[in-house]
C-alpha cells in the first residue's frame, strides 16, 4: 500500500491477535484492496504514562525503513484523538514460541533454517546501523510458509554511537549488556547462539531460578549440554562459537553463514513445514 493518509474506516477489524505491553494485535483487512494486516494499537496515555513515544517512534521509523523477508513490513501508521495505530504485515503461521512449547524442541534442519534466516536478517540490519538487541523467540512469527519474520522493533536502535542502555528480557542479554558496558551489533550475535541452544533444547542456556543468578550465569558464559535431546557436536560447535564473552571473538554473520552445521541443516528457502 502506498502511504497516503490512512485511518481506520479503511479498515474491517478482525480477530484479536495478541496483547503486548503496550497495546493490542489485531487481525485487520483493508476494504478497497482486501488487503490482509495485522493493526497493532497503542493507547496514548499509555505512551504518556510508560514514556515510551521516543521507542515507539524509533520503532516506527526503523522498522518501516527495513526491507527483508525476514523482517515483518510495517506499512505505515495513522492516530486518533486516543490510540496510535500501526499497519503491519500479517504472518499466518503465528509465533514461533507457540510452535517451540507444541514441540518442546526443533529438528536441527528447523534449528538451522530460522537461525540462517535471522543471521540474514541481522547482517541487513547491520548494515543499516540497526542493532535488533531484543531477538526472542516472542518477537519471532511465522509465515504461511513457515518462513521467520523478526517483529517488534521496539527495542532496536540505530548503532551510530555504542549503546549503554539497559534492554529487553534478562536470559538474551550478552555479558557487555548485562555489565551495562558499551556495546555494539555483536550482542545480536550472542543472542543468535542463546537461540538456537532454545531451539534445540527447549530452554534458554542460562535459565536459572532467580535474575542473580541467571546474571552470573551469564558473566561466567556457564554453557553445558543436556544429554538429551541428542544434538550434534557440529551444532555444539557453532553455539560455542557464538556465546563467547569477548564480543570481538564471537563468530560474524557471515561465518555463521558458512558453517557447516548451518550449510548441512538449513533451508536455503528459509522455510521448513514443521516436524
Ligand atoms: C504483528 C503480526 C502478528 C501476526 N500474526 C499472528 N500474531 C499472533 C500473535 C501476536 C501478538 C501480538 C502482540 C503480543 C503478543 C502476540 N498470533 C498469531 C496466531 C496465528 N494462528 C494461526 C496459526 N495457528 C497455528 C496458530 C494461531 C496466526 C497469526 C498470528 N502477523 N503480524
Amino acid at each position: 500500500p502506498d502511504n497516503r493518509e490512512w485511518s481506520l474506516d479503511d479498515f474491517e477489524i478482525g480477530r484479536p491477535l495478541g496483547r503486548g505491553k503496550f497495546g493490542r494485535v489485531y487481525l485487520a483487512r483493508e476494504r478497497k484492496s482486501k488487503y490482509v494486516v495485522a493493526l497493532k494499537i497503542v493507547f496514548k496515555q499509555q505512551i504518556e504514562k510508560y514514556r515510551i513515544h521516543h521507542q515507539l517512534r524509533r520503532e516506527m521509523e526503523i522498522q518501516s525503513g527495513l526491507r527483508h523477508p525476514n523482517i515483518l513490513r510495517l506499512y505505515g501508521w495513522f492516530h486518533d484523538d486516543d490510540r496510535i495505530f500501526l499497519i503491519l504485515e500479517y504472518a499466518q503461521g503465528g509465533e514461533l514460541y507457540k510452535e517451540l512449547q507444541k514441540y518442546g524442541h526443533l529438528t536441527e534442519r528447523q534449528a538451522a533454517t530460522y537461525i540462517a534466516s535471522l543471521a540474514q536478517a541481522l547482517a541487513y540490519c547491520h548494515e543499516k546501523h540497526v542493532i535488533h538487541r531484543d531477538i526472542k523467540p516472542e518477537n519471532l512469527l511465522l509465515d504461511h510458509e513457515g518462513r521467520l519474520k523478526i517483529a517488534d522493533f521496539g527495542w532496536s536502535v540505530q548503532s551510530k554511537f555504542k549503546r549503554h542502555t539497559m534492554c529487553g528480557t534478562l536470559d538474551y542479554l550478552a555479558p557487555e549488556m548485562v555489565e551495562k558496558k558499551a556495546h555494539d551489533h555483536a550482542v545480536d550475535n550472542w543472542t543468535l547462539g542463546v537461540l538456537c541452544y532454545e531451539f534445540l533444547y527447549g530452554v534458554p542456556p542460562f535459565e536459572a531460578e532467580s535474575q542473580s543468578d541467571t546474571f552470573k550465569r551469564i558473566m561466567k558464559v556457564d554453557l553445558n549440554f543436556p544429554d538429551q535431546p541428542d544434538v550434534s557436536s557440529s551444532t555444539k560447535d557453532l553455539i560455542c562459537q557464538l556465546l563467547v564473552k569477548d564480543s570481538s571473538k564471537r563468530l560474524s554473520l557471515q561465518k555463521i553463514m558458512e558453517h557447516p552445521w548451518i550449510v548441512t541443516n538449513a533451508n536455503p528457502m528459509g522455510s521448513c513445514k514443521s516436524g
